[in-house]
């Protein structure tokens, strides 16, 4: 569902990474590691289609990824930056946006309470802490329906009962099918992967 073949990117005049082979099938999760600067971010870009690699092809659901195509899209959810955020928005209607794209129904009291935020339920997300931030992110990523999931840092913010709760919504991702890949240094979730690249 996911492969990389030799893939190489160069930044500047040093390889971040070189001769690199993953693949990832449906069910499975591959975790990135590595120091910062390693190139994590860069190769989830690579997933998405937001970047070419300099040497080597990418496959996403048999084709080549294109986030700027709406089919694409649809079948691949990502959460790279905090850009699907609307800070005019409460979590109800953030869940009522992805509904009336996606056409799914969601519970949204059960959403929500599964994402500790049924006291935010209502509130403008512009007010929200950076973990309550986090969590409407992906919950927003998850909510859709997905064959692929691509995740970067998504431990970032999340106290403890968050990161217990974003390791859930992970397995159930695998579990349902899909290809997870996620740039982690959260030890559950990589202790969970089918994958590991260190990208050092
Ligand atoms: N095409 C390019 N040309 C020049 N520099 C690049 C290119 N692509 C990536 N870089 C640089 O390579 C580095 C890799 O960044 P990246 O964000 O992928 O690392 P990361 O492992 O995700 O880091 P972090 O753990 O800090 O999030 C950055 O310094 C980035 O600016």
């Amino acid at each position: 569902m996911i492969t990389g073949e030799h893939l190489g990117v160069l930044a500047g005049e040093h390889w971040l990474f070189r001769g690199l082979d993953c693949e990832v099938r449906p069910g499975e999760c591959l975790a990135l590691v590595g120091p910062n600067g390693s190139g994590k971010s860069t190769l989830l870009r690579c997933f998405y289609g937001m970047q070419e690699p300099t040497e080597g092809a990418v496959t996403v659901l048999g084709g080549a990824p294109d986030e700027r195509d709406r089919g694409f899209r649809r079948r691949v959810s990502a959460l790279l930056d905090d850009s699907d955020f609307f800070a005019e928005l409460t979590p109800v209607q953030h869940l009522d946006l992805v509904a009336g794209s996606f056409g799914v129904e969601l519970d949204h009291d059960e959403l929500l309470a599964d994402a500790g935020l049924e006291e935010r339920a209502t509130v403008t997300a512009g007010r929200f802490s950076a973990g309550q931030r986090r969590r409407l992110l992906l919950l927003g990523a998850t909510a859709r329906p997905f064959e692929v999931l691509l995740l970067d840092g998504p431990e970032r913010a999340l106290d403890a009962d968050g990161k217990e709760w974003l390791t859930t919504l992970v397995a159930r991702a695998v579990s349902s099918g899909a290809a997870v890949v996620l740039a982690t240094h959260h030890p559950p979730l990589l202790s969970s992967a089918d994958h590991v690249v260190d990208l050092v």
